[in-house]
């Protein structure tokens, strides 16, 4: 078993706090980091994986100081930063086999190992060919098996999705929950669906604090009752609707409109029917999206 404990964790750069005094535990499985642009998930992923320093707080892994534990603490990180850069003639193959060496793993277990991750990843077969000529899908790839070259215990994943088309995106999340069983597995995202179908908790990061986290059903039990389709054929209702609660999508029929919206009360109209809370209510309730989505 590994356990993470990462308590009262600050990191402030000048007058901004980037993260403000998280605390929590992480065992075996995967969690979601989940936040708006500039929300300190990317900070976290950084004192957890020892690039930055934090500016309060400590890590402690298996009952031990990540600081005092130092090389042996980072031998058990796998990391996929944000912007993974590839070397773009190299192949697959030989980008692993560089990063690697890089890693200290050469000779037959090199090779045993670097095959063994592109069937993982699902590269073994194009493994000859360019990193420079693969997809955004493929690259992120790659990055995910470099990543677990040194069998980590605990995979970062910074944004592994970003980019992806939902087929690539759904082939990443197989990928992830096969490998999560002995390991614990940090991932950030922006993307709802992403933590919906994969991480056992989810941990919502607002202004570099944590703001909520969970199972799925704890955070959407959080918005029972305070969901609701409103039916509306009048254009001055729809929008006084708008303009009066956090809507979160707005479906439009031939001589109807269907608005899906956020609100403590129960508006007063006719038309109106609670409905099951989803992930993206949450994130819209607790974010508060400018951009309303219309389908
Ligand atoms: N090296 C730094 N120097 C100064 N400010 C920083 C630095 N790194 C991060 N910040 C600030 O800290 C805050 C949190 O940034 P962070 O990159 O952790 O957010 P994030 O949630 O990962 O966002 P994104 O999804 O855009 O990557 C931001 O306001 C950012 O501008």
């Amino acid at each position: 078993m590994n356990k993470l404990e990462i308590k009262n964790l600050t990191k402030t750069y000048g007058r901004k706090k980037a993260n403000d005094n998280i605390t929590i535990t992480l065992e075996n499985g995967v969690y979601g980091l989940l936040g708006p642009n500039g929300a300190g998930k990317t900070t976290i992923m950084k004192q957890i994986t020892t690039l930055t320093e934090p500016s309060e707080g400590e890590i402690i892994y298996n009952g031990e100081n990540i600081k005092k534990l130092d090389d042996k603490y980072r031998d058990l990180i796998g990391y996929l930063p944000q912007e993974f850069g590839v070397y773009k003639n190299f192949s697959a193959k030989q980008f692993l086999q560089y990063v690697g060496a890089l890693k200290g793993l050469t000779g037959k277990n090199a090779t045993k190992k670097i095959e063994e991750l592109l069937k993982l990843v699902g590269l073994y077969e194009v493994r000859n060919k360019a990193v420079g000529k693969f997809s955004g899908g493929m690259k992120r790839r790659v990055g995910i098996a470099q990543a677990l070259l040194n069998d980590p215990k605990i995979l970062v994943l910074d944004e592994p999705t970003a980019g992806l088309d939902p087929q690539e995106r759904a082939r990443f999340r197989n990928l992830i929950s096969q490998i999560s069983k002995d390991k614990i597995i940090i991932l950030s995202t922006h993307i709802i669906s992403d933590i919906e179908s994969i991480a056992k908790e989810t941990i919502m990061i607002k202004d570099g604090a944590i703001l909520m986290k969970g199972n799925h059903r704890d955070i959407l039990s959080a918005m029972e009752g305070k969901v609701y389709s409103i039916k509306s054929t009048s254009e001055n209702e729809v929008n006084e609707i708008q303009n009066n609660y956090k809507v979160v999508n707005i479906q439009r029929g031939i001589d109807e409109v269907e608005l899906r919206i956020i609100s403590d009360k129960i508006p007063p109209y006719k038309e109106i029917e609670a409905v099951e809370p989803k992930f993206e209510d949450v994130y819209m309730f607790y974010f508060d999206l400018e951009n309303t989505r219309e389908v």
